[in-house]
């Protein structure tokens, strides 16, 4: 059965909007950036922020931004990443998240349907960074969705990229969710003056959480038990992962953040950070990979 795939002006962006075997998708052309998922008959496995604003050169509260060519605070980053850099004030998240990407090909058969996108710097320099790399987000749906970004560079001397798939995850309630996969791995507290800390067991939340794990294996899962289901992470090309819920402070102070948002979201960013940052020679490449399924609670 053929997929429907509509293109859609939402406010100020332009989106596609896919339908393809009892799942939904919503992709804005600016930053490449996912926006919804879900399936029928199941509630969002994505999370969009019911007050979203769709406008240009801005970012949008939720789905998948995709952070890149650092990830975070540039000056938490490692060195070689920093002086790639050439501006002043570098924004949160790099710099592609606020861009317009080139819609390169949609493409389905019976099972399947794709829809790429590529951001590349020869084309469309990017503001005080000037390095050669063609960045492609494809983004593919059967039973699972699959993001694949794949950095090249296509200059003449290395580069140092950290960067992550920044998924926002749909959750019943936080008080009740856990992240399972990640016993044993140390993480670092980003709230506690960036302590390095051990994981036992798995993720709960009851405060404010902001925490970079490192040594990540490829497979995680959120447990939710209100809603009777596991959302799976499976991972490629990755071994670090940023673990996020704003609480109650954190989140009057965030953008398209209603008050009690952060009871019903949670983020799970598939990453490339600290020592798991990237290293591209010239005419290198390196894919992050995500899949991401839902399944009933046994
Ligand atoms: O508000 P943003 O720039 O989209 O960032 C949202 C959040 O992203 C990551 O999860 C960081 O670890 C958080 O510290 C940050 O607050």
């Amino acid at each position: 059965m053929a997929a429907q795939i509509e293109h859609q002006e939402i406010g100020e962006l332009a989106c596609w909007r896919i339908r393809h075997r009892g799942a939904q998708l919503l992709i804005a052309e600016q930053g490449a950036q996912l926006l919804s998922y879900q399936r029928d008959d199941a509630p969002p496995l994505i999370w969009l922020s019911e007050q979203a604003e769709y406008r240009r050169g801005q970012g949008l509260r939720g789905g998948v931004p995709v952070c890149w060519p650092w990830f975070g605070a540039l000056e938490r980053n490692p060195e070689e990443i920093q002086a790639q850099y050439r501006g002043r004030s570098a924004p949160a998240h790099g710099l592609v998240r606020t861009l317009d990407w080139r819609l390169e090909d949609i493409r389905q058969d019976d099972d399947t349907v794709s829809i790429e996108f590529v951001f590349d710097s020869r084309e469309q320099p990017l503001p005080d960074w000037p390095h050669a790399v063609e960045l492609r987000l494809m983004i593919r749906l059967d039973q699972r969705l699959h993001l694949q970004l794949t950095s090249r560079n296509h200059g003449t001397h290395p580069l140092f990229i950290s960067q992550a798939l920044h998924s926002y995850f749909a959750v019943s309630d936080i008080h009740q969710v856990q992240v399972e996969g990640l016993h044993g791995c140390r993480y670092i507290e980003t709230l506690e003056d960036w302590q390095a800390r051990l994981q036992q067991g798995p993720v709960t939340f009851n405060g404010e959480t902001d925490r970079i794990y490192l040594g990540v294996p490829s497979q995680l899962s959120i447990r939710d038990p209100r809603w009777q289901r596991r959302i799976h992470l499976l991972s490629s090309g990755s071994h670090s992962a940023v673990v996020w819920n704003p609480w109650i402070g954190k989140s009057r102070y965030l953008s398209q953040f209603a008050e009690d948002a952060w009871t019903g979201m949670l983020c799970i960013e598939t990453a490339n950070v600290l020592e798991d940052r990237i290293e591209l020679p010239p005419q290198g490449a390196h894919t992050l990979g995500l899949s991401l399924w839902e399944s009933p609670l046994d």
